[in-house]
């Protein structure tokens, strides 16, 4: 543990994924590019299935406009993919061809390596393990599964994203996850480089660690701790055995 390590006495620990427990620029340089360029054919391969007109009813939706066809549909998710919108239709889309890529292991989850060993002893120190990403349930799961460190979905008791708890700006969302997990927000934390989000959790009545991995900087004027690495991050649990902060 590092000295000095920030602690924080709490049942269970809520992860966000891109920029705190994995690479921003492995989801912006391979993921989102892997599927943007597949978003075509996949709509083309799909034609007549349910599945094709499900997801072509969502970018409708979403985009407000009742009267796109499959090549407007295509365009739009690629806008949102280009500009990085959390839009749910296109983070079900991207989780459904990630999952090709995982399964020939064309893909691979970036984690970074301190992440097994803190979810191992949040496991000893009795803490339950979320994620909540806006990248869509299943793909989530994937990421975790296939991850350069092999499968961490054993360490994980559970997932939420855009569909389950909605937006990560909106407290509600965390609202929505306490229910969720039957854990009061005061013996909550959550663990995100995003401060919007920190924000947002923390007016749900949670605690907040702001994760930023090198060559991030912490940002300054925030109402959150920042850490640099997960080593720097000492939950004390109902069991109370993590290392240097029984
Ligand atoms: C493995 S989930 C893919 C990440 C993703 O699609 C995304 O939008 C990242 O969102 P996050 O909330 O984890 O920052
Ligand atoms: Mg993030």
């Amino acid at each position: 543990m590092t000295p000095g390590a920030l602690t924080v006495r709490a049942d269970a620990v809520v992860l966000d994924i891109e920029g705190t427990t994995g690479s921003a620029r492995h989801v912006h340089d391979v993921l989102f590019p892997y599927a943007r360029a597949r978003l075509g054919p996949w709509f083309a391969a799909r034609r007549g299935t349910r599945e094709h007109a499900e997801l072509l009813e969502a970018v409708r939706e979403f985009a407000g406009d009742p009267a796109l066809d499959e090549a407007a549909a295509v365009a739009a998710l690629t806008a949102w993919s280009d500009a990085d919108v959390k839009a749910p239709p296109l983070k079900a889309v991207q989780a459904r061809i990630w999952a090709a890529g995982y399964a020939d292991a064309t893909l691979t989850g970036h984690v970074y390596p301190d992440v097994p060993g803190a979810l191992e002893r949040w496991r000893r120190a009795g803490i339950a393990r979320y994620v909540y990403s806006s990248g869509a349930e299943p793909a989530q799961r994937a990421w975790f599964r296939h991850s350069g460190r092999g499968d961490l979905t054993v360490l994980l008791d559970g997932y939420f994203d855009l569909a389950s708890a909605g937006g990560k700006k909106e407290p509600d969302s965390y609202r929505a996850i306490t229910a969720a997990i039957g854990v009061p927000a005061k013996r909550t934390v959550f663990l995100s480089d995003v401060t919007a989000e920190l924000d947002a959790a923390a007016a749900a009545g949670w605690h907040t660690v702001g994760v930023a991995r090198a060559p991030e900087r912490p940002p300054t004027g925030t109402a959150h701790p920042w850490i640099t690495t997960l080593d720097a991050t000492a939950l004390t649990g109902p069991h109370h055995h993590e290392a240097g902060t029984a």
